[in-house]
């Protein structure tokens, strides 16, 4: 090979000496296994072979550590992340009319900027390398707020949020620069971020301002993402304005013409889901912001019967707590087994397969990221469970990914072959910075 050869040619990298669960389809795990990575892409996965070593520039050795896909967070608020610890113990529509939105109105650019880097440091150190957000554009230059994302190194979609409130002109207004936004950033940041047309719900966007975000979501070739059927308050509050549930009232109104993913989906019937399975709309179960907010149980083992995609997601930090999707995974299956008396639903096979490459499909990047698979994009996670005594014995390890193991248990992440955390330490963001500006601003904040 000529010298402008090798520069040319994408470096490759090998990983060999790990675990790996590939959570594809067949579920395959390469004990003492190996996967080559290509520039961004996995290239090989499988058992260790001389050959596939041949022309490799590097060798990572990663010897005893369990090697997954990064998890995916199908429904998050990353910019209301210096809420965190407001609003406890109320339900939804006080907590949103009366805690979060008059908080929202007084949030600068600086607030959601350190927010989104505080969420996102959160979400890449317990091992989530791909998101689904909707922020409240209100107060905040979002070019900023996106900028500052993309500098962290996450996969995702980052979505301006459309609200029916205000004006006339500041709706229509909302409408436009929402618009703006999802085309200028449809692909941004080396391709990791995309954006979705979000309008906020049902009960906080008139008919018009739905009809629109459809036509939105048509014409520039995005998926919607949108709060739907989160209480039973929401369903009579629809149905008694309109005339139908929330679900058939967002179908007559076109929003499932596109791909939808629709945040909670607790308040269902056989009826809607049939509706749902139709027009392939997508459901992001966020079971502990459900809990905390005291709004219910989605039924999952259903919606799964019934062949709708389904991913797990946080919601925001200020009715979870927190964004470690290993224990939202756990509670989705606990709660399932406890609804239903029956410990064999949600097994970890299941709940795992969900949390990653069911996220990514939920979230229309399937193609791209959830498993571990040649041509897919090299975004893991690795683990080290030899000085974990949560983790011991070693040998049941599929189910102690599900049943023991925690955010915090993750070493290292990678995202498009490029490692974001090193042994805990987060590589994109400066982490004291970050916390010592969240602090400062929540107290300016409260004051
Ligand atoms: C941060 S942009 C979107 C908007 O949604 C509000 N929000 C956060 N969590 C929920 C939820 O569970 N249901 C409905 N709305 C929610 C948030 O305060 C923002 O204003
Ligand atoms: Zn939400």
């Amino acid at each position: 090979m000529i010298r402008s050869d090798v520069a040319k040619r994408k470096r490759k990298t090998a990983y060999i000496n790990a675990t790996f669960f590939t959570m594809d389809k067949e579920n395959r795990v390469f004990e003492n296994g190996m996967m080559i990575v290509q520039d961004q892409f996995i290239t090989y996965i499988g058992s260790h072979s001389k050959e596939q070593l041949v022309d490799v520039d590097q060798v990572v050795d990663l010897a005893g550590k369990w090697v997954m896909p990064g998890l995916v967070n199908t429904h998050s608020h990353i910019v209301m992340t210096i809420l965190r610890g407001i609003g406890d113990d109320m339900l939804l529509k006080p907590w949103l009319e009366k805690k979060i939105w008059p908080m929202e109105t007084q949030f600068t650019t600086e607030i959601a900027s350190v927010s989104a880097k505080l969420g996102i440091l959160e979400m890449l150190k317990s091992g989530t390398t791909t998101f689904s957000d909707m922020f409240n554009p209100n107060g905040i230059d979002s070019d900023d707020v996106i900028h500052a994302v993309g500098e962290t190194g996450i996969r995702g979609a980052f979505s301006y949020t459309i609200f029916s409130f205000g004006t006339e002109e500041e709706q229509k207004m909302n409408l436009r620069e929402a618009e703006q936004f999802s085309r200028n950033y449809k692909t941004f940041a080396d391709g990791r971020l995309t954006t979705m047309v979000a309008p906020h719900s049902a009960y906080t966007c008139t008919p018009d301002a739905l009809t629109a975000s459809a036509g939105i979501a048509k014409d520039n070739n995005l998926m919607v993402h949108i709060h739907v059927s989160e209480t039973n308050d929401e369903i009579m509050d629809i149905e008694s304005r309109y005339g139908f549930r929330p679900v058939e009232h967002l179908c007559r109104l076109g929003l499932f013409d596109q791909p939808t993913v629709m945040a909670h989906g607790v308040v269902l019937n056989d009826e809607e889901r049939a509706m749902l399975k139709q027009y392939d709309v997508r459901v992001a179960h966020n079971p502990i912001s459900n809990l905390k907010l005291g709004s219910g149980i989605a039924d999952i083992v259903r919606l799964l019967n019934s062949g709708i995609k389904v991913g797990i997601a946080t919601d925001g930090v200020s009715s979870n707590n927190n964004f470690d999707m290993f224990e939202e995974t756990r509670t989705a299956s606990l709660l399932q087994k406890g609804v239903y008396k029956d410990p064999t639903k949600f097994p970890a096979q299941t709940a795992l397969a969900l949390a990653t490459r069911g996220g990514a499909e939920a979230i229309g990047m399937g193609k791209s990221t959830g498993s571990l698979e040649a041509a897919k994009k090299a975004d893991f996670i690795t683990i080290y469970p030899y000085d974990k005594e949560h983790l011991h014995p070693l040998r049941e390890a599929y189910s102690h990914l599900l049943y023991a193991a925690r955010g915090s248990d993750v070493a290292d992440v990678y995202i498009d072959g490029k490692m974001v955390v090193k042994d805990r330490s987060c590589l994109t963001i400066d982490e004291e910075k970050v916390m010592s500006e969240m602090n400062r601003l929540q107290e300016k904040l409260l004051k």
